[in-house]
């Protein structure tokens, strides 16, 4: 346990802070407007996407002053590794999907394959549109198989965690985003 302490210590020494802590409030507001002005009158179904929307969730939900059922769904490619992997689904939302305007809330729009499931699955089980939001997308030299309806920030394409995001399994719990040192 020391050892993953003084490891998780470096980890965040070694890193550099991009996104400070009030930027992100700024950032989270403009996009409640935004998310608001397009949804405020379809009562959505707002899906945060676990574990890496809790935080982003947690702090633009309460700004949607407007009537919304809320759900969860788990999925997972990275597990604790820096490159994605192949898609895993851990939990579904219980709320049936059926003629529902959806608003999936992610921390970040990395490559799109995870987001891009999400769309499929949902559409799949019922869903009448698919919008989301997500608080980072990522500057990657590729097309993605999506894109969000409400971005918050884009990013260069380095790794990055807190708010939410982890690094190997830690951090998640940071007020703000940091990148790993090039
Ligand atoms: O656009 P992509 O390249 O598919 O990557 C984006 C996804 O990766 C992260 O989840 P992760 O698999 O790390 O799970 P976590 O949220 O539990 O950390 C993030 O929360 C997104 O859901
Ligand atoms: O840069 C990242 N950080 C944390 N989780 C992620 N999932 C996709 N990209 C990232």
């Amino acid at each position: 346990m020391m050892l993953v302490d003084e490891k998780a210590r470096q980890l965040l020494a070694d890193a550099e802070l991009i996104v400070p802590a009030d930027v992100l409030t700024s950032t989270i507001h403009g996009m409640a407007q935004a998310i608001t002005a397009e949804l405020s009158n379809q009562y959505p179904l707002v899906l945060s996407v676990m574990s890496g929307a809790i935080v982003f969730t947690g702090q633009i939900l309460p700004l949607l002053n407007f009537p919304l059922d809320f759900d969860y769904l788990h999925v997972t490619r990275y597990n604790r590794a820096l490159q994605g992997g192949s898609i895993q689904w851990e939990a579904l939302p219980r709320t049936d999907l059926t003629g529902r305007v959806v608003l999936v809330l992610d921390d970040v729009l990395d490559e799109g394959l995870t987001l891009a499931a999400i769309r499929q699955r949902l559409m799949e089980a019922g869903a009448k549109a698919f919008y989301s939001a997500v608080l980072v997308d990522k500057l990657i030299d590729r097309e993605k198989p999506v894109y969000a309806d409400f971005v918050g920030i884009s990013l260069p394409d380095r790794y990055i965690f807190g708010y939410g995001m982890d690094v190997q399994g830690i951090w998640r719990n940071l007020p703000a985003i940091y990148a790993m040192k090039a």
